[in-house]
């Protein structure tokens, strides 16, 4: 059989989407955006910082990095897989900071091994986790995909790099593939079938929100004397569950032919770390004690997107584009955790 033919019959028997890190924060939401649209998914999560719970019901699970070839390939083979959804990595910036090797290796080599393994196997679409982080400082807000790409810590550096080998294996095989630039996720699925359930998680809204519980003593502002508003950093919040939409449009878009495409996803509304906590405080109903502290290394002052490409390529459509939904969304699942795991 020639790859053609293989790739034709993988087609016309019903493929699956392998979703790396399917496990964890987004990638969960992820795998519910890609069942309720009908599509069959099959995760691989080494659980270093994600939950097997996460991972619905039916759907095949496979405790392994996603740099295990002999795993990857089984996994792409018996599962008849023409997309891999790429969520598996590590993401905290401050970390990558104070050991950037360690995302040298599970961020770039990883996926690297990943690559090969999908164009081994001729895997048609990769729809990779990108960052705003790839923009470091940027020059002019909102930052368009065209944007120079000069990140400032060597997690951005890592996720650059894996865009640079996606378009050089795009333009050497059939690969096709949607780099989606996210900038900062946030929220829990409305349903209540998912949230954020990693222990050490340290996002802006998860912490504030557990201080709003009670489950830390107050929380911590990273810098003061940055050059906006207040002092503090300015972000663009993307609730998960719409995050989630856009990995299914992209899906669609390279099933229908869309060339390989690199797209910010956020809402083109920045607040500030101080406007945040202010959220969180009112829709909680509860005060908590702020202390401010030096800036975090590694973080860029403002970063806000422009969405105008997933919009018009991808036709996203946002749903859940309001702070206060994504703290109340955030807010019901933190309350329904149990010793930090869902109940
Ligand atoms: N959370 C954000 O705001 C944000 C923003 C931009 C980009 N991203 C990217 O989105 C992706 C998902 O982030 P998240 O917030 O869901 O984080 P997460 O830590 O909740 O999820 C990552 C998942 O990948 C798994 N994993 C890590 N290394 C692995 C490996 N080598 N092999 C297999 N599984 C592995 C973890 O166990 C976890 O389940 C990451 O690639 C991250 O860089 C996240
Ligand atoms: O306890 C806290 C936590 C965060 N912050 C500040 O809040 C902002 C947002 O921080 P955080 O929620 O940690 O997210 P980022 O560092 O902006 O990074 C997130 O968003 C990036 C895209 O913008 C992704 O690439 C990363 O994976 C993801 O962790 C930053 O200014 C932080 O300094 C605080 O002041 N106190």
């Amino acid at each position: 059989m020639t790859m053609q033919d293989f790739r034709a019959t993988r087609l016309m028997n019903g493929s699956s989407v392998l979703v790396t890190g399917g496990a964890g924060y987004i990638g969960s939401h992820a795998v519910l955006a890609l069942l309720d649209a009908g599509e069959r998914a099959v995760v691989i999560d080494d659980l270093s910082t994600g939950l097997q719970a996460a991972v619905p019901e039916g759907v095949p699970f496979y405790r392994a990095s996603c740099g295990d070839t002999a795993m990857v390939a089984k996994i792409l083979q018996n599962h008849a897989v023409d997309t891999i959804m790429h969520f598996a990595g590590s993401i905290s910036v401050a970390e990558s900071v104070r050991d950037p090797g360690k995302y040298y290796l599970n961020n770039t080599v990883n996926t690297h091994a990943l690559i090969s393994q999908a164009e081994r196997a001729g895997v048609l679409h990769f729809i990779f986790s990108s960052t705003a982080a790839v923009y470091g400082e940027p020059r002019t807000i909102p930052i368009e995909e065209e944007n120079a790409t000069l990140p400032i810590n060597p997690y951005g550096r890592s996720k650059l790099a894996i865009e640079w080998m996606l378009r050089d294996a795009a333009a050497s095989t059939s690969l096709r593939y949607c780099a989606l630039r996210y900038f900062n996720v946030a929220g829990a699925d409305p349903a209540g079938r998912s949230g954020q359930s990693t222990r050490e998680a340290f996002h802006l809204i998860h912490v504030a929100v557990q201080a709003a519980l009670g489950r830390r003593q107050g929380m911590d502002v990273f810098g003061s004397d940055y050059p906006t508003s207040d002092g503090s950093c300015i972000r663009d919040y993307v609730h998960v569950t719409d995050l989630a939409q856009a990995h299914v449009d992209a899906l669609t878009y390279l099933r229908s032919g869309g060339e390989s495409l690199t797209c910010n996803v956020g809402y083109g509304r920045g607040y500030s770390v101080l406007d945040v906590i202010d959220v969180v405080k009112r829709v909680c109903r509860v005060d908590f004690d702020v202390r401010t502290r030096e800036r975090r290394p590694g973080d860029p002052a403002i970063l806000v997107a422009s969405n105008a490409k997933a919009k018009s390529i991808l036709r996203w459509r946002s749903c859940h584009d309001h702070l206060e939904q994504i703290v109340q969304h955030a807010l019901s699942w933190e309350r329904q955790l149990k010793f930090g795991v869902p109940a």
